[in-house]
């Protein structure tokens, strides 16, 4: 019974094209990517690219039928989609092992014209494909195809085109899939024609803009391929081709992705899939590094980071970048040990846990050495300069700070990077958590090494005034932590889904942001 198979094993009865875009490798990819195990019986070997057909070999019909019966006499098939057939021969060999295995669902795309205009159905075989026709459940003809079949001008209108599909169900007793494809227009529909349905005539249309692309090529493959696969899931033609239609639109849409050849490009049949792929080991924090590139190249670029680098930071500015960091550190420590109640293993719980443990301890030391020789002026620059950001004055923490006691409060940068942080810990998702706070140990261990280094080759370094601050960016602790940091949001980014995957890699641009913004921000609000 169709309808019933959870991974059809599908047997595509058709041509190779060695460029991938059609026949039965557009088949194999669209029965794959609709969730089916696909098999193919090979008609006949075309030597064509994009451009078109150079060559047609068709090997003796006795192989095709060893093949169908190697297949048959061994794997249950559950669905069939037959495409080229190349001549009268191939079409009576088809026809002969239909009539003796009698699939559940047999897709027939009368291939006769490729997209480029070359023959791929010999003139005098059209009659042997009429006579096949009757043997197939769903017809899927393009324009010229349908018209070729009934003996006709090609339609020049959907309604011409519906009744052309009417007419050729009624002779054949299948259902008929009318494409709008090669319609001029916009408009590009589809219907699904059933003329002998129980209750009456049935037409199911299925509307749809025309995408603007040249990768049309195997187009009609495709389409009749997935919906064979589908079929044998649902038994159902119209769920089937909500389905295979709306996957088809996003494999035209992504075509340009592909890149492959220079005239009707093949259609992208894992569009769907592209966020999923399995990664190695680094290839995802890589990538998001990579995607933070423009970003990073501007936080080289701050007057902060220059003036630190030369000695030349006004004081006032560093004060206010060490009160910001202190209150910064207070709600990052809180989102680690987010991180940690939502590590999927023991190993993550203790890091991040100790993460959290370590911010408390660096804020506290901030304190009691940088923060008491550099103090916030008594102005508190954060809050008379701006309006205060936070109801009450809290900090991150959520404790009472005035800007009286010294800690200052949270500037409008602090304030938003730490409740985008606190966000992502209410989204829930371990994954995204670590990608929204990665980019505060990467970036910083990056910014912070590249100071030191710089500094450390200069032989005045001993009188700089923020020697003594540069000299802590050399510490190898944090740099095994960054380390640890970027190998679980490695990990926890290659067992996400696609949409968790995008969803990190949103977390990780605007942290990384953030702390353009963080250093920055003395300049703008000191
Ligand atoms: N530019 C487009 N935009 C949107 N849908 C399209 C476009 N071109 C084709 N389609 C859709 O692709 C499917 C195949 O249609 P088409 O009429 O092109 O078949 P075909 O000519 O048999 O295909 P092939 O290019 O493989 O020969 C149909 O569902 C059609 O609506
Ligand atoms: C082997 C083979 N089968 C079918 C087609 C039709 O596809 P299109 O019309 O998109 O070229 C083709 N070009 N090659």
């Amino acid at each position: 019974m169709p309808g019933t198979a959870r991974v059809p094993r599908v047997l595509s009865i058709a041509g190779s094209d060695p460029s991938g875009g059609a026949g039965i490798q557009a088949d194999l990819k669209s029965i794959a990517a609709m969730g089916g195990y696909g098999m193919c019986a090979i008609t006949a070997l075309t030597a064509q690219n994009t451009r078109g057909v150079t060559a047609v070999h068709t090997p003796p019909p006795e192989f095709l039928a060893a093949q169908l019966e190697a297949v048959g006499s061994d794997i249950a098939v559950d669905a069939v989609k037959i495409g080229m057939l190349a001549d009268a021969e191939v079409i009576r060999t088809v026809a002969a092992w239909l009539d003796a295995t009698r699939p559940d669902v047999v897709v027939l795309d009368p291939v006769m014209v490729a997209t480029s205009g070359d023959r791929l159905l010999a003139p005098d075989a059209e009659e042997a494909l009429r006579g096949l026709l009757t043997r197939a459940h769903l017809i899927t003809p393009n324009l010229p195809e349908l018209a070729a079949l009934l003996g006709e001008p090609t339609a020049s209108t959907w309604a011409v085109a519906l009744d052309q599909g009417t007419r050729l169900s009624e002779r054949t007793g299948a259902t008929v899939l009318v494409k709008g494809g090669h319609l001029a227009g916009s408009s590009c529909p589809d219907a699904l024609v059933d003329a002998n349905h129980p209750e009456g005539p049935l037409i199911a249309e299925f509307g749809g803009e025309r995408i603007d692309t040249p990768n049309t090529h195997g187009t009609g493959c495709s389409l009749s391929s997935a919906l064979a696969t589908v079929q044998a899931r649902t038994g159902d033609w119209q769920r089937s081709l909500a389905v295979a239609k709306a996957w088809l639109r996003g494999a035209l849409e992504a075509s340009g992705e592909l890149e492959v050849g220079h005239g009707h490009g093949p259609v992208h049949h894992f569009h769907h899939a592209q966020a999923s792929v399995p990664l190695a080991e680094g290839e995802f924090t890589d990538s998001l590094w990579e995607d933070t590139a423009k970003v990073r190249a501007e936080i080289d670029a701050l007057p902060f980071i220059a003036e630190l680098d030369g000695g030349t930071l006004p004081e006032a500015h560093f004060a206010y970048y060490l009160t910001q960091d202190a209150l910064y550190l207070n709600g990052y420590s809180r989102v680690l040990a987010r991180a940690s109640a939502l590590a999927p293993s023991e190993e993550e719980q203790a890091f991040w846990a100790e993460g959290a443990r370590v911010c408390l301890a660096v804020e506290a030391e901030l304190h009691r050495t940088w923060l008491s020789r550099h103090p916030v002026q008594a102005h508190d620059a954060a809050g008379q300069r701006l309006p205060d950001v936070s109801p009450s004055g809290a900090s991150r923490g959520g404790a009472p700070r005035s800007g009286a006691d010294g800690a200052g409060r949270p500037g409008p940068v602090t304030k938003a990077y730490v409740d985008h942080l606190l966000a992502a810990s209410a989204s829930g998702s371990y994954a995204v958590l670590a990608a929204a706070a990665l980019p505060c140990y990467w970036i910083y261990a990056e910014v912070g090494s590249a100071l030191h280094a710089r500094h450390a080759g200069r032989p005045e370094s001993g009188k700089h005034p923020y020697a003594e601050w540069i000299g802590t960016y050399a510490d190898e602790a944090f740099a095994a932590s960054t380390r640890r940091a970027i190998a679980y949001t490695d990990a926890a980014g290659r067992r996400a889904s696609a949409p968790e995957r995008e969803a990190m890699r949103e977390a990780f641009m605007a942290s990384s942001v953030y702390e353009r913004e963080f250093f920055d921000a003395p300049r703008r609000y000191a």
